[in-house]
């Protein structure tokens, strides 16, 4: 089956699935209650329906297998991982770099920021973000720049919170967010001014059709930029410890197929683009890694609040999660599979920090791509 064609019944499970598993929990905005509120049977099913895209080997004739159903694969995942992030992490689902001293959340936005000013956001604009997670980017960018932001995400649960967020703060005018998958964008030809994908397109079985569907709704002329999980040119596919943390990130991160730095970049220029920039910023010597909050690396703390964010992040901290979520799950106040959903991206962030520490892997892979004026 080519990439981007679906199963109908793919679709129509995926979509029961979410209505019987989220209920209204989406209206709550506290995370964690909003994890506590799912059907606890559907939670279990969406939970098997994650873990069986798994049971076959680290093939790539499974990547293929696994490509065909990227739909359902990464809809489940974040059917699953939502609250989790936010309530582990942020509302903007991304890694960045940091500058000594910086929280956590001043350094998702400067990253955001940086990405915005890369691709030259001006106030007005009508930008697409593809991928949009829960929006805080798209409404961090829509407050930076005064651009006009439509999030585009396949993940209804996501688009409901994402919502609801932009109307408490008051953005709903600013940003909007649209149910769509990106292999297939449902917008006329050259209908931006700008588009930018935040750590999203990874999730695509294929990168260059993605970026062809970029091209397309980006007008004449406009600028593309994007922060591209890839395997760095390090990375060896024969090498059997390597194979192994690309296939616990895929497994960890909801990724049906994690490409090569390479890759990527053929697929941008064979998609139509002119590439502009390119760069690995996690290449950069920083002092502070981007991995340091899931490392647990207390040298880079600074401060009693830092010391709280980071210890949650830590694999002690991440245990620590598991058994509380696990005693909820016994008294039936979690639904069914919250841990274990805990601990597969428990393991995953086990595998991104070996993947960043040994430089095999990298989640900012900045590309700024031109369409071209004719
Ligand atoms: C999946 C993609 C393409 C991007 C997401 C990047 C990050 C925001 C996530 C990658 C690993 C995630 C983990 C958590 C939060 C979000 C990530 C950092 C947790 C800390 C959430 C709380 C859980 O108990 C443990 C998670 C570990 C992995």
């Amino acid at each position: 089956m080519a990439p981007g064609a679906l199963l109908q019944e793919d679709i129509d499970r995926d979509a029961s699935f979410v209505k019987a598993m989220h209920g209204n929990s989406a209206e709550q905005r506290n995370a964690f209650i909003s994890m506590l509120k799912k059907d606890g049977q559907a939670h279990r099913m969406v939970t098997d329906e994650y873990l069986k895209h798994w049971e076959t080997e680290n093939t790539e004739e499974a990547r293929e297998g696994r490509k065909a159903k990227y739909m359902s694969l990464v809809n489940n995942y974040y059917d699953l991982a939502t609250d989790l992030y936010e309530e582990g992490w942020a509302q903007s689902f991304h890694f960045c770099r940091f500058a000594v001293g910086e929280s956590l959340l001043q350094a998702l936005a400067r990253h955001e920021h940086y990405l915005a000013y890369r691709i030259n956001i001006q106030e007005g604009m009508k930008v697409l973000d593809v991928g949009c997670g829960v929006g805080r980017p798209a409404r961090e960018i829509a407050t930076f720049t005064g651009c006009n932001v439509v999030g585009l995400n396949n993940n209804s649960y996501q688009i409901e919170r994402a919502r609801g967020y932009a109307k408490k703060e008051g953005l709903a005018d600013k940003v909007s967010f649209v149910k769509g998958d990106f292999m297939n964008i449902d917008f006329p030809e050259n209908s931006f001014d700008a588009v930018y994908a935040i750590e999203a397109t990874v999730h695509a079985p294929s990168l260059q059709g993605v970026y062809e569907q970029i091209h397309r709704v980006l007008k004449p002329g406009g600028t593309f930029g994007v922060f591209e999980w890839v395997m760095t040119d390090k990375y060896d596919d024969t090498n059997p410890e390597h194979r192994a943390i690309r296939l616990g990130i895929e497994r960890g991160d909801g990724i049906a197929n994690m490409t090569p730095r390479k890759h990527a970049l053929q697929a941008i220029k064979a998609a139509g683009f002119t590439v502009e920039y390119e760069e690995d910023l996690a290449a950069r010597p920083d002092p502070v890694p981007w991995y340091y909050p899931l490392a647990g690396d207390f040298r880079h703390i600074r401060s009693l609040w830092d010391l709280l964010s980071v210890l949650r992040l830590t694999t002690v901290g991440r245990v620590a999660m598991g058994t509380l979520l696990k005693a909820l799950e016994t008294v039936r106040m979690a639904p069914a599979g919250t841990a274990e959903t805990a601990h597969e991206l428990s393991l995953g962030a086990d595998n991104l920090v070996a993947g960043g520490k040994a430089g095999l892997f990298t989640p900012m892979y900045l590309m700024i791509a031109k369409k071209s004026k004719a």
